[in-house]
Formats: structure tokens, sequence, C-alpha cells
């Protein structure tokens, strides 16, 4: 026998003599490590499956703005969802539902409307919808109002606030119980610009005439648009914004901000959260004051320097929710052009949809 055999030989025989008796240990030691295996695939292996800890899908979405037509919508898209029986909502993980300030996104599938509905029935609430209808745009009237008493703030209290030069024109529309529409004369303006822009002075200065005694919350919306979809309480905050359906997606870099600091509306490059439509805004009346108010007076600061911002009241909205960030912000479900943009698979509904114009024949009339 070769010397490192005899050492083996008695190797294995001291352990042969070891493992007996220590076998009471080795057992617990065997059932301590397969518990740990257990443990592992539960919390590991399993969990690494469901949906909330896998990487993010890649999605690019491009919707380039109005006044770009070279460049086609793109989008691609995965929908994926989880049910969640608990609450009946369907767990959204494709698109973002939280600001960088922890402001919620407002999507489909991220309320439930009884629950809601529940905590702001008991509260006796009225909502105010601001809607200008100066000139021609009185056409779009009709069915705004006819839409609006359809989906919105279905079961509440609203005052719709027509602001038009042509009050004879706004159309009677039959009206839901403890609903009304409420004209409000008001001038108007050669540029269509002007008439977008003195928005915010009007709203502003009707904000103590009615609004602080007549409502709770403000809707400021465009007319040449329709409802298509339920559009409740699940809008109401402090402040919010709505993000513009053409920039939805896009870098920040992209957005169509005013860039000139000679400008009350600047915002640098490389700055800004998300580009908002000039379309739809709101809040509470004291928030909604202080936003137009503000608006308004940067307007007037800017015709003083002879300087007007590259999307009017647009961008001075812009300039101010970056400034003062709103509270809840609206997903493009609450603002869509569908002829524009088409139908990503993103947007399970289309709640206030663009109703198409004719530039040339409606503006400046
Ligand atoms: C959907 C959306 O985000 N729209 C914004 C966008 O342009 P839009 O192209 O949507 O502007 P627009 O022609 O709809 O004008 C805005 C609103 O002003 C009123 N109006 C305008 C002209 C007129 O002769 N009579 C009249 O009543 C009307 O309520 C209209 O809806 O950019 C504008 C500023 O450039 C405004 O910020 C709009 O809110
Ligand atoms: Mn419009």
């Amino acid at each position: 026998m070769s010397p490192p055999k005899v050492w083996n030989m008695l190797e294995l025989r001291a352990l042969k003599e070891w493992l007996s008796n220590n076998s009471k240990r080795w057992l617990w030691v065997i059932l301590a490590l397969a518990a740990c295996l257990g443990v592992y695939s539960r919390f590991f292996i399993l969990e690494l499956n469901t949906p909330a800890l896998r990487p993010e899908p890649q999605r690019s979405i491009s919707i380039q703005h109005r006044d770009n037509p070279t460049v086609q919508p793109s989008v691609q898209h995965q929908e994926m969802s989880k049910a969640d029986p608990q609450t009946k909502l369907q767990r959204r993980i494709d698109v973002p539902l939280l600001t960088p300030w922890l402001a919620p996104i407002v999507w489909d599938g991220t309320f439930d409307k009884d629950i809601l509905n529940e905590q702001f029935q008991g509260r006796n609430i009225t909502i105010g919808l601001t809607v200008f209808a100066i000139k021609k745009y009185v056409v779009f009237l009709k069915l705004f109002l006819e839409t609006a008493e359809k989906y919105f703030m279905v079961g509440y209290k609203v005052n719709y606030y027509v602001f038009t030069d042509r009050p004879g024109d706004v159309p009677k529309i039959p009206l839901r119980e403890g609903r009304k529409v409420i004209t409000l004369v008001v001038r108007n303006y050669t540029r269509w610009q002007d008439i977008c822009m003195h928005r915010m002075e009007m709203i502003s200065n009707f904000s103590h005439q009615h609004f602080f005694q007549e409502v709770d919350y403000l809707a400021c919306m465009d007319v040449d648009m329709k409802f298509s979809d339920h559009l409740g309480v699940e809008i109401l905050s402090n402040l919010f914004g709505t993000l513009h359906p053409g920039f939805y997606g896009t870098q920040p870099k992209a957005f169509t901000y005013e860039r000139r600091p000679r400008s009350q509306a600047y915002i640098p490059k490389g700055k800004g959260d998300f580009y908002y439509a000039g379309g739809f805004f709101g809040g509470e009346v004291q928030q909604v004051y202080e936003v137009t108010k503000a608006c308004h007076e940067a307007m007037l600061i800017d015709k003083s320097n002879n300087i007007e911002a590259v999307w009017h009241d647009e961008s001075h909205l812009n300039k101010y929710l970056f400034l003062h960030k709103p509270t809840k912000v609206l997903s493009p479900e609450y603002l869509w052009d569908e002829r524009l943009l088409g139908r990503p698979a993103f947007l399970r509904k289309l709640r206030y949809v663009a109703v198409p114009k004719n530039h040339a024949k409606i503006r400046n009339k």
C-alpha cells in the first residue's frame, strides 16, 4: 500500500466515526439548509416573476405636436396589467402613475369611482366649468354642453359659465337636476390669440363676482371639444393640469415651452416636468384665481416688453405649473385628438376629445 492510500483509509475511517458520533447534528444541518432553500425560492425566484418586479418593458412613444406634420405619430406599446381582486382595479404598469413630487397621474384603472363618489357626495360640492365661445366658436357649444351633460360630473351640481360675446347664440340644452348654464357676456378681440390669452384675465376677474360664492372647484376648458366618456370627481384637487397629448412620452427638451429669456413664460432647456395643455386645467377656486391672475399679469408684462409667448396662454400656464407643482395631473385620456394621434393601446378611455375644426373658417371670424 502506498502512503497516500494508507492516509486515505485512515481518513475515511476517522470520518465514518465522526459521522456516526455526530449524526444528530448533521440531520439538523441538512434540515436548516432545506429551509433556507425554500425561503429563497419563495421570495426571490417566484417574486421576480410578478410584474411589479420585472424590468419595465421598453416603451417608445413619439407623438409630434400640431405644427410639425413631417414626423408621423409612432407608438409602440405593450399592454400589461394585472387584475387586483381586492380593489376591482386594473393595476397599471404601462404608464407613469406618479409625478416626481408624488402627485397622482390620473388614468383609467387608478381609481374606483364608486369609492370616490361615496367620499365626495357627502360634501355637497358644486363644480364650475368655464368655457369661452367667442365669435364663431359658439357653434361648438351645443355638442360641448350636450356631451358634458352625459359625462361631466354626473350626479353633482354643476354651473357651466359660458363666456361669450353672442349671448343670443348660446343653445338651450336640457340639463340634469342641480345643473345650470350661466352666460357671462364679455368683449371679443380681433386676433384669436388674444381671445385665448384673455381667458386668464376674464376667469380671474369673474372669480370674486361669481366663482368664490358659487362653486367649490373650477375646470377651465376649451370649447372645440366634446366629452366621450366618464369624467368625474377623480380630477378634483387643489390644482390640476392635463398632459398635452402631443407631448406624452417625449423628452422635455422637445417641449414647446417659451425659450426666450425676455418672456415671463421662459423655461430654459433642460428644465420643466411635463408639457401641459392650455385647454384643460383647474382646481379649487382660490388656486384657479391665483393661476389665472398670475398668467394674466405675466402676459401684461410680456405685452409691455413687446413679446408674445410662443403658445400664448399655454406657455404661461406651463411656466406657472413648473413653478407651482400641480397636486394632480390628468393623463391624456382627459384631452386627446384621435384624428391627429390615433388610438394607442395605453389609452383605455377617451374622456374629452377634439372636435374637427376648420381653422381658416372659424378663427378670427
Ligand atoms: C386643447 C388645447 O390645449 N388647446 C390650447 C391650444 O390651442 P387650440 O388650437 O386648441 O386653440 P383654440 O382655437 O381652441 O382656442 C382656444 C379656446 O379659446 C376660445 N376661442 C378661441 C378663438 C375664438 O375666436 N373664439 C373662442 O372662443 C375657445 O374656447 C377655444 O376652444 O393653444 C391655445 C393657445 O395657443 C390655448 O392654450 C388652447 O387652450
Ligand atoms: Mn382648442
